[in-house]
């Protein structure tokens, strides 16, 4: 476990990061998440051709176990604090891992950089990372069991052989029981507060304070049976298999998972992807609405607008790291609920430079937070009477050299044992109605619904 010294921005570690990996035959994802003993992290890739990635980088599924390293921070400057405490870890490390068992460190942050880890959200720091004591990386056709430690590669050689033996002895599909179930659901905004505070965007809008905003509800889910994060976490990789799905524990009985479409930036070298993801409709019951519904989408002027936001947002907030920045064709990206409009972005950058600092420049995208960024932000603070915590803020995995890939955590839940918390949200602009509004964040709700009962 990493010792923090001197406050949380200045990291001493006693030793380097050390790190061995071997091939393994693919055990089962689900067998692996039931089995894992805690903290366990999740990283789950799309397996979406459409997704742009080049050979080296297709984002591998990881399953962490354990915690070789915590590293925690708060406040406006956790982006630079997680950086340099990673920075003081990986210094002088020791791998022998290829490319996809390389060791990582999996987290995310807080969507405000005042973030109190008040419930639901005990324990969650500002932002957390963790480098698991055991990864097991799973590629197109191959798998890794990957050990970290800090500073003790003696130990190392035993526990692979150790770890070995257990992921062997996994059986091929682990159980699946049957969801939860949800006996109450208790919303944190009902209609008349929402109606009340999308007009009042809209008026701030109209009167050109703002250019969007991007208000979220929240829904507390109390659960009949108890919670298994695994069963979840595979019935929403089913359901989205296109999506990112993640799981963040942090450590105390709660956990952070979903399985989002949006990805914020994932950076390989020199090479960037990022997207844009705003415009939603919902999904008809036959091929012919789903395509009129998907028509109406590309064709509407109020989502091209909110959409196109956006992706010059996104431009402009890349343009000082990057040589040269490709703007992909406006597609429609169908989900098993929605339709979003979504734009692909990619990039070379001009210098090296750590993902992180992409993530910071990023987050939050006028896709979950809103123009101009500073209004967006206040007005989303003092408009939603819940703590966002880590819903729609960026989680996802860097690595010793700076790599990594993150998303945009939505459709996703705050959970204990039985209670769960989960988030939905929708951009207001000039011309949005409530109700619509309304509709589109109920079935922003549904994945993780879905996946509880
Ligand atoms: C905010 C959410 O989704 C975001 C908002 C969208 C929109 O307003 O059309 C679409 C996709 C996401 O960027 C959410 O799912 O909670």
């Amino acid at each position: 476990m990493s010792r923090l010294r001197g406050g949380e921005s200045v990291a001493s570690f006693e030793g380097s990061l050390v790190s061995r990996s071997i091939p393994i035959d693919p055990p089962s994802f689900q067998a692996v998440l039931q089995a894992a003993p805690a903290p366990r992290t999740v990283w789950a890739a799309p397996n979406d051709a459409s997704i742009e990635s080049t050979e080296n980088d297709r984002d591998p599924t990881i399953v962490g176990s354990g915690a070789a390293a915590v590293l925690r921070a708060d406040g406006p400057a956790r982006f630079e604090r997680i950086r340099n405490q990673a920075d003081a870890l990986v210094a002088d490390s020791d791998t022998d891992t290829t490319w996809a068992a390389r060791p990582r460190l999996f987290g995310g942050f807080a969507f405000h950089d005042d973030h109190e880890p008040a419930p639901p959200w005990t324990g969650f720091s500002g932002a957390q990372f963790v480098l698991p004591r055991i990864q097991i990386t799973w590629g197109d056709d191959a798998a890794w069991l990957t050990t970290n430690a800090v500073g003790d590669a003696p130990a190392l050689e035993t526990r692979i052989e150790r770890a070995h033996r257990w992921v062997s002895s996994l059986s091929a599909t682990g159980p699946t029981a049957d969801p939860p179930g949800i006996h109450h659901r208790e919303r944190l905004t009902d209609r008349s507060t929402w109606r009340t505070a999308v007009t009042a965007s809209i008026d701030r809008i109209r009167a050109g304070e703002l250019r969007k905003v991007v208000l979220a509800q929240a829904l507390r889910a109390t659960l009949d049976g108890e919670l298994s994060v695994a069963d979840t976490l595979c019935r929403l990789r089913e359901s989205y298999p296109d999506c990112f799905g993640f799981l963040v524990d942090a450590t105390d009985g709660r956990y952070f998972l979903g399985a989002t479409p949006e990805r914020l930036v994932s950076l390989q070298g020199r090479s960037v992807h990022t997207g844009a993801l705003a415009g939603t409709t919902g999904r008809g019951n036959t091929p012919t609405e789903d395509d009129r519904l998907a028509r109406t989408l590309r064709e509407s002027e109020k989502n091209a607008h909110e959409h196109d936001l956006v992706v010059n947002a996104i431009r402009e907030q890349l343009d000082p790291f990057t040589r040269q920045i490709t703007t992909g064709d406006r597609r429609v990206r169908r989900l098993a609920t929605v339709q979003h409009l979504e734009t692909p972005l990619s990039a070379t950058l001009a210098r090296d430079e750590h993902v992180l600092s992409l993530v910071e420049a990023l987050h939050p995208t006028p896709a979950v937070g809103g123009l101009p960024p500073d209004r967006a932000l206040t007005t989303i603070r003092t408009t939603e009477p819940f703590d966002r915590g880590w819903y729609a803020a960026p989680v996802g995995w860097f690595d010793t050299e700076g790599n990594g890939s993150f998303a945009v955590a939505l459709r996703s839940t705050v959970a204990t044992r039985d209670v769960a918390t989960l988030f939905a949200g929708v951009g207001i602009v000039s011309d949005s109605d409530p109700d619509d509004e309304w509709d589109e964040v109920q079935l922003k709700y549904r994945p993780v619904l879905d996946a509880l009962q």
